[in-house]
């Protein structure tokens, strides 16, 4: 199959419903996610509660952070625990089984993950977040994103429970300690000389449940259409966001929801800024084929796991730093 561009699914009235476990109300939206997920793994969605005004204030923070000099931001480098500052060059894609990566991604990003007070710690990726000091506002406006693009996860979850044939709350129990990574990424403009195979994110799928992403209006990430190797621009929409299927939402589903390939070229002549929020289950959980998505014509493909191993082993392949 092939397609033009990504459906679009209007979640208006999703925070009632979904705060309420009211199924009825879920379920046009949960047939509408569910029809985009099974069929492209992609879709953008609107209406769904975060105002522009907040996704502006976060934008602007992703530029002043990455306007900050150099040494300043290496202050606050990836720690063991994933989260700080990520240079330019220092992620490569190596288990992708889409492509080779052959050169770094051209972007720099900072990570902001679910906090684990210092003590707290259980899993390997727990541990404090590091904050910038400049700009002053980072913290309460960059917080404050972060928990409400939580919110929505958590919102999300109880319609996708539906579409996949449970109760609202039948995705709950995976959810009580979400692992969650708030990505601010910066990618410079691809240079005019750039060879073949230099991206600003190399062809991947994601790891984990469900991404997030806003865009700035610059584009420049495309999605993999149907089995081709066609490649459709994920063209910004004001306001809206461009969800997708992870890796682990697709193997949680039996493979029914896909997990569809995508890359980013900027080739806007800008510098271009996202923020991927990717949602997925508590890392002590077992993920299991869903009993709704397996049949005797149609058995599990995929023994379960613990989340936690699962993404450490994705993890540490795909960072370098891990391995200094
Ligand atoms: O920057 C984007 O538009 C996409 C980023 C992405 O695919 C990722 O971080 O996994
Ligand atoms: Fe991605």
């Amino acid at each position: 199959m092939s397609l033009k561009s990504l459906p679009i699914v209007d979640l208006s009235g999703l925070a009632e419903a979904a705060d309420s476990g009211d199924a009825a109300r879920l379920t046009p939206l949960a047939q509408a996610f569910g029809d985009a997920c099974r069929t492209y793994g992609f879709c953008y969605i609107v209406n769904h509660g975060i105002s522009l005004e907040l996704m502006r204030q976060a934008f602007a923070m992703n530029a002043a952070f990455h306007d900050r000099p150099l040494e300043e931001k290496q202050q606050i480098a990836i720690n063991k625990a994933h989260r700080g500052y990520m240079a330019m060059a220092s992620s490569k894609i190596i288990t992708s089984s889409i492509e080779t990566a052959t050169k770094p991604n051209l972007s720099e990003s900072f990570m902001l993950m679910h906090e684990v007070a210092s003590g707290d710690e259980q899993e390997p990726l727990d541990g404090p977040n590091q904050w910038p000091a400049e700009p002053v506002e980072f913290l309460t406006v960059v917080g404050g994103y972060d928990t409400a693009l939580r919110q929505l996860g958590q919102r999300m979850t109880r319609m996708i429970a539906v579409a996949l044939g449970l109760a609202p709350e039948g995705l709950d129990d995976y959810f009580r300690r979400p692992t969650t990574f708030l990505r601010m990424l910066h990618y410079p403009p691809s240079p005019a000389d750039a060879g073949e195979k230099q991206y600003g994110s190399a062809p991947h799928t994601d790891y984990g449940f469900i991404t997030i992403l806003a865009q700035d209006q610059n584009g420049g990430l495309q999605v993999r259409s149907g089995n081709s190797e066609d490649w459709i621009d994920a063209t910004p929409i004001e306001g809206a966001f461009v969800v997708n299927i992870g890796d682990m939402g697709s193997r949680w589903t039996n493979g029914l929801w896909r997990s569809t390939p995508h890359r980013v070229i900027n080739r806007s002549g800008n510098e271009r800024y996202s923020i991927p929020y990717f949602y997925d289950p508590s890392c002590d959980k077992v993920i299991s084929c869903l009993d709704t998505c397996r049949s005797a014509e149609n058995p599990a493909q995929f023994p379960p796991v613990r989340y936690g191993e699962y993404l450490m082993e994705r993890i540490d392949a795909n960072y370098s730093y891990r391995k200094a």
